[in-house]
């Protein structure tokens, strides 16, 4: 099992309630704007703590309500790329990758594999919105996590772009093999990319 998760959590006035359990690939969240799943992925992260329920990812219990169990968000090992890039405007993309890195060896390969190697001096406020994405996974693959949450990754990006963060996300579930939690509004990324759906 890759996710088990079941959560309960009032959010201010959205009660949000999920329970999924799925395996190894890319498992898709989908579901109306508003009806929690940028909530569902901060739990699973650990940033919003649930009411009730559990979060599992692998073989480890990162919150379970009943044993008080809760783990802090650095203690889960997860790489999240947020809806905005959220890169350090301060600091130039190599130290943007670096930051929360154990080793820079797989620095220059991770690079590669996103096309950002040529981009590793500039600054963030200088890259295109598909670019910044591009730095932002490359930054949470980096920290070598132990699974991936990702919150609309393609979004607003136009459709070259889009296609590039796709086979991006194609090329790291097919060879990382990390775990991955994502959410999409477009039913075709998820067509393409899912291994488990699942709606809220
Ligand atoms: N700080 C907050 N105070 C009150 N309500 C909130 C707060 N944060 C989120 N909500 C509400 O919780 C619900 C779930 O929000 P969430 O961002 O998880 O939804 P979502 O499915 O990711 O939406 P979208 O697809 O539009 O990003 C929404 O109804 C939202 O208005």
């Amino acid at each position: 099992m890759s996710f088990d998760v079941d959560v309960r959590c009032q959010v201010g006035e959205a009660a949000i309630a999920l329970r999924f359990a799925t395996g190894a690939g890319v498992t898709v969240l989908v579901g109306p704007s508003g009806v929690g799943k940028s909530s569902v992925l901060n739990m699973v992260a650990g940033l919003l703590t649930p009411d009730d329920g559990h979060v599992r990812v692998g073989e480890r219990t990162l919150f379970h309500a009943a044993t008080g169990v809760n783990l802090p968000p650095q203690r889960r090992h997860v790489g999240y790329v947020f809806q905005e890039p959220r890169l350090f405007p301060h600091k130039r993309v190599r130290a943007n990758l670096l930051y929360g890195a154990p080793d820079a060896a797989p620095l220059t390969a991770t690079a590669a594999m996103l096309d950002i190697g040529h981009l590793l001096e500039r600054w963030p406020a200088s890259l295109s919105g598909g670019e910044a994405r591009r730095v932002a996974i490359g930054r949470a693959l980096l920290s070598d996590p132990a699974f991936l949450l990702l919150d609309e990754p393609m979004s607003s990006l136009d459709p070259t772009r889009r296609e590039e963060v796709l086979r991006d996300i194609e090329r790291i579930r097919d060879e990382s093999r990390l775990p991955i939690l994502m959410v999409t509004h477009d039913a075709q990324e998820a067509e393409r990319l899912a291994t488990s759906i699942v709606r809220m």
